[in-house]
């Protein structure tokens, strides 16, 4: 009487047990499967891998190995199947986008505007940015530091991208670039729909919740960005050789240019505040190396001028706190996903990827490897100098990424990064604050470990406060009078090279 009913059940784990042997045995190569946490008896990871596996890079040599040297496999991208059928159907999101058409033309153009800015293009832009954004450090002492550097990150972006400089932080149309932006870090997030996870509810007809939030957003997306672009081709800024209009002529559906300026906006705005903050950070937490720095920086510069980017070439500490700022930046690291099965041998041992898996570089395991460095967790810009105090040749960083997909901005955010802290490091010293904080009425907490970052797409430290004061009258008033005789018209700041630009896009 007991044996029918047990039948099912029988057969039912004869299944199972036949279901998990062959997916274990999926992988039926002789590589082993990279090492992982421990596994059930039996199930081994079943229960814990999702559907892709996912593979964690935490050594800089492995990272190069795979997503370099072989970056014609592991340079496409995982979907979100949200992002990929509801907030970008045409997949004109290069930054998430697989290598689409769309993804080459972008990377295409950008190289060539990347080679105009190599050339030193945008550097006055640069220059002029910074040198507003240390003024507002002056007249509020530091009070608002956090949004300024916003301010100064998200103008050097948008001035160079649509002519829109942004000297207050306070335009409609930079709010509004910084609301979509949070918007789509929102919409982007794996846990942002239901149907990342039960793609089958997406065959529900009709107006749902998760269609009708994307299509609100994707309107409120293209009438900013063609506001933008329309602002930026008609002519209104017509002198200057802006990004958009570069993305504009190219022979794409409006769409298209239109997603495709808003990533640079996406990658390029937080990506450089948040090494900025975090260099702030590492000035109040880590402030050991401020005196060298500020040493070089006055040996070079004096006290009678700002640094420029002349000085560049002769301050290597500068450009490896630059370096460093970057490199330790908690960057929840820009997935790759695998286009074929691949074996990989790492310490003698040889490992199967499979196709679709899911691989990140994970720059903050990268950056802190005990066996690549000796105070692995100190802030010592002096890891990039060799022993003659001149940047090494050849360092090695993940802050910008791997192969077919390492950022195409790096020459801008480079000099964005280096004009900000010269200059920031030449007029102030920065510390921490002695004020109360409100919420808790003690003094503020510093912190640098994981709860102190937002562990969004680009994480970085929450606000905290900081004190700017300079480091002199003479700097004070050296800045001021800087200021009020620097060039401030946008045409002149940001000329029109066309011969240059178009040796940029063939070249
Ligand atoms: C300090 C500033 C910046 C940092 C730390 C940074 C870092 C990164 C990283 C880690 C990636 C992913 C690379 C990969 O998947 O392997 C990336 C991609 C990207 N970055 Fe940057 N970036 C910065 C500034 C910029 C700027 C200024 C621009 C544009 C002007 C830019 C444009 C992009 C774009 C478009 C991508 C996507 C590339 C692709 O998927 O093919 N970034 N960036």
């Amino acid at each position: 009487m007991d044996r029918l009913p047990l039948q099912p059940v029988t057969i039912a784990a004869i299944a199972l047990l036949g279901g998990v042997y062959l997916l274990r045995s999926r992988t039926a190569s002789r590589a082993r499967r990279p090492p992982g946490p421990p596994g059930l008896p039996l199930l081994g990871n079943i229960l814990q891998v999702p559907v892709k596996p996912v593979f964690l890079i935490g050594d800089i040599t492995l990272a190069k190995e795979v997503l370099e040297k072989r970056s014609a496999k592991f340079s496409s991208r995982p979907t979100i199947p949200y992002v990929r059928y509801h907030v970008d159907p045409a997949e004109a999101y290069w930054v998430f986008s697989k290598q689409t058409e769309s993804h080459f033309i972008a990377r295409k153009l950008t190289t060539g505007l990347m080679a105009a800015v190599r050339a030193g293009e945008t550097e006055p832009l640069q220059q002029f940015e910074a040198l507003l954004n240390v003024t507002h450090l002056l007249d509020d002492g530091g009070k608002n530091w956090f949004h300024l550097i916003e301010r100064v990150s998200a103008s050097m972006v948008l001035s160079a991208a649509f002519g829109l400089h942004c000297p207050t932080g306070l335009e409609p149309d930079l709010k509004e670039v910084i609301a979509c932006l949070a918007e789509l870090v929102t919409l982007s997030n794996p846990s942002a729909s239901i149907i990342n996870v039960l793609p089958f509810l997406d065959m529900i007809p009709g107006p749902m919740p998760w269609r009708k939030r994307a299509q609100t957003y994707r309107k409120r997306e293209d009438a900013l960005y063609n506001r933008l672009i329309t602002r930026t081709v008609s002519g209104e800024a017509s002198g200057m050789n802006l990004w958009a209009t570069a993305f504009a002529s190219e022979d794409k559906p409006e769409g298209d240019q239109r997603r495709l300026m808003n990533q640079f906006a996406g990658a390029a705005i937080e990506t450089t505040a948040v090494s900025m903050h975090t260099f702030i950070l590492a000035c109040i937490l880590y402030p050991e190396w401020i005196p060298r720095a500020q040493r070089e920086i006055d040996a070079i510069v004096g006290e009678d001028r700002l640094p420029s980017f002349k000085d560049r070439p002769n301050l290597p500490f500068v450009e490896a706190i630059r370096l460093f700022g970057g490199a330790l930046l908690f960057v929840s690291e820009f997935p790759h996903q695998s286009t074929a099965d691949d074996v990989v041998e790492y310490q003698g041992k040889e490992y199967f990827i499979a196709k679709g898996s899911i691989i990140i570089a994970v720059s903050w395991a990268i950056e802190h490897d005990q066996a690549r460095f000796e105070n692995h967790d100190l802030f010592q810009p002096e890891r990039f100098l060799d022993d003659t105090n001149n940047l090494k040749a050849g360092y090695e960083t993940s802050a910008f990424g791997f192969g077919r997909r390492v950022c195409p901005g790096i020459p801008f955010a480079e000099r964005s990064l280096w004009i900000n802290i010269a200059m920031m490091l030449w007029t102030f010293n920065i510390r921490r604050s002695e004020e109360p904080d409100p919420k808790t009425g003690l003094p503020f907490k510093y912190d640098d470990r994981d709860l102190a970052f937002s562990g969004n797409f680009t994480s970085g430290p929450f606000e905290f406060p900081a004190v700017f004061e300079p480091r002199s009258m003479q700097r004070l008033e050296v800045a001021r009078q800087e200021w009020a005789e620097c060039e401030k018209d946008l045409n002149v700041l940001l000329p029109r090279h066309k011969e240059q630009y178009k040796l940029g896009i063939t070249g």
